[in-house]
């Protein structure tokens, strides 16, 4: 019994069966093991483009920013700042942007938080995942990095 999307042939040129992915037509002589993905390159966009709000904290890999010298608030301290900046924003007292501009501890924050547009590899991991499962408009909910806590907001 094959996984499913996939279809036994028999090459007549080598008298060898070959697999065939009935949805990409692709084809191969080892027998599949997994069902045959519909749209192989339906794994996700190339790039995405994201502004994020960063609070750091003690155990940051870099406990200094534009906003504060010496970073020393507590993990648990920048996760409450950071759920509050969220709130802030789903309840519409304020704009991504200007909390990214006023609060956020990366330099992006002088561009109301935006990093411009990004492959997979160029972030850090947590981060990277995250941001390529929103859809666009889309925010995260708290990510952590080696950076501090984050929230991303996903715009192209
Ligand atoms: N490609 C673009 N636009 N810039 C290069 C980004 C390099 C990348 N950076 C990050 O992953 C952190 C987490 C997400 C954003 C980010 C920003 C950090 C956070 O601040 P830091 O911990 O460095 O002090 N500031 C700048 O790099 C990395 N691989 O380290």
């Amino acid at each position: 019994e094959l996984p499913k999307g996939w279809e036994k042939r028999l090459s007549r040129s080598t008298g060898q069966h070959y697999y065939l992915n009935i949805y990409t037509k692709e084809s191969q002589w080892d027998v599949p093991s997994k069902p045959a993905q519909p749209c192989d390159n339906g794994d996700g966009p190339e790039e995405v483009q994201c502004s994020h709000i960063l609070v750091k904290h003690a155990g940051s890999r870099r406990p200094s920013s534009w906003r504060e010298e010496n970073i020393t608030r507590s993990k648990e301290e920048a996760l409450d700042l950071i759920k509050s900046y969220r709130e802030q924003i789903t309840s519409g007292k304020a704009t991504f942007t200007e909390i990214a501009s006023k609060y956020s501890d990366c330099s992006s924050a002088k561009r109301g938080g935006d990093l411009g547009p990004f492959g997979r590899g160029a972030m850090q991991k947590p981060f990277e995942q995250a941001a390529f499962a929103l859809k666009v408009g889309e925010m995260s909910s708290p990510v952590h990095t080696d950076s501090g806590i984050h929230i991303i907001e996903r715009t192209a």
